[in-house]
């Protein structure tokens, strides 16, 4: 049986990466997934809205639905301040396993907690595991049918108070109407879309930052 793609992507990162330089791991993958075969990291063009957004919210604690590789998972934890901690919930046990070994490649183990699992499940359970008080900041890109839902669980556990920030990927590709439309026309969110390309193509797709009102 062959590799997988994230195996793959793995392999790529030990072999043109500098261990413990972040910037280092960002651009073996980009440039993997740029000139050798397409994967579904929000890449270096949204990568820079995404620095852009983190570097003003400067977050105490962070949310991440959706690790995949790992790629964003590094892209945030490597602009966190020291002490700052990023949680990040995956899914697919695969994913996780290959996101593990970049993170820890990457040398940001110490400030990052993985969490296996689906996020409906995950998220009601933050406050108890993690003594969370509320998310600074929240990137959604998992999958488009669970962000009103999770939107919603991270309202109802007060895991956002006002002031957070909501970063949610492929607002356009593959889409997220739902969401858009829920975060637009409510009075507690104030919502601005950042236009850009979908990973490593000409694609047109988007962010949608949110802020909490509360
Ligand atoms: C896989 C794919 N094919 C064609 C077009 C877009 C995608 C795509 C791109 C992403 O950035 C994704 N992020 C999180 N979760 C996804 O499912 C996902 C899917
Ligand atoms: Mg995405």
């Amino acid at each position: 049986t062959g590799s997988s793609r994230p195996q793959r992507m793995l392999k790529a990162v030990q072999k043109n990466a500098t261990k413990g330089d972040p910037e280092s791991v960002i651009s073996a993958i980009d440039y993997y997934c740029r000139h050798k075969e397409w994967a579904m990291n929000v890449g270096d063009e949204k990568g820079l809205i995404l620095d852009s957004v983190l570097t003003e919210v400067n977050p105490s604690t962070a949310l991440e639905l959706g690790t995949y590789c790992g790629y964003s998972t590094v892209r945030i934890a490597r602009l966190l301040s020291p002490g700052s901690k990023l949680i990040t919930v995956e899914f697919n046990p695969a994913f996780a396993a290959v996101a593990r070994q970049i993170i820890a490649y990457a040398g940001l183990q110490d400030k990052v907690t993985l969490v296996e699992g689906p996020s409906g499940d995950l998220i009601p359970k933050m406050k108890a595991r993690f003594g969370i008080k509320s998310f600074d900041f929240v990137f959604l890109d998992h999958w488009k049918d669970r962000y009103v839902p999770d939107t919603k669980l991270l309202e109802d556990c007060g895991l956002v108070s006002e002031g957070s920030v909501l970063l949610a990927d492929n607002v356009i590709c593959p889409g997220a109407p739902e969401y858009l439309k829920y975060v637009r026309n409510s009075p507690r969110y104030e919502s601005r879309y950042y236009k850009s390309n979908l990973e490593y193509t000409k694609v047109e797709d988007g962010l949608e930052k949110s802020v909490f009102l509360g």
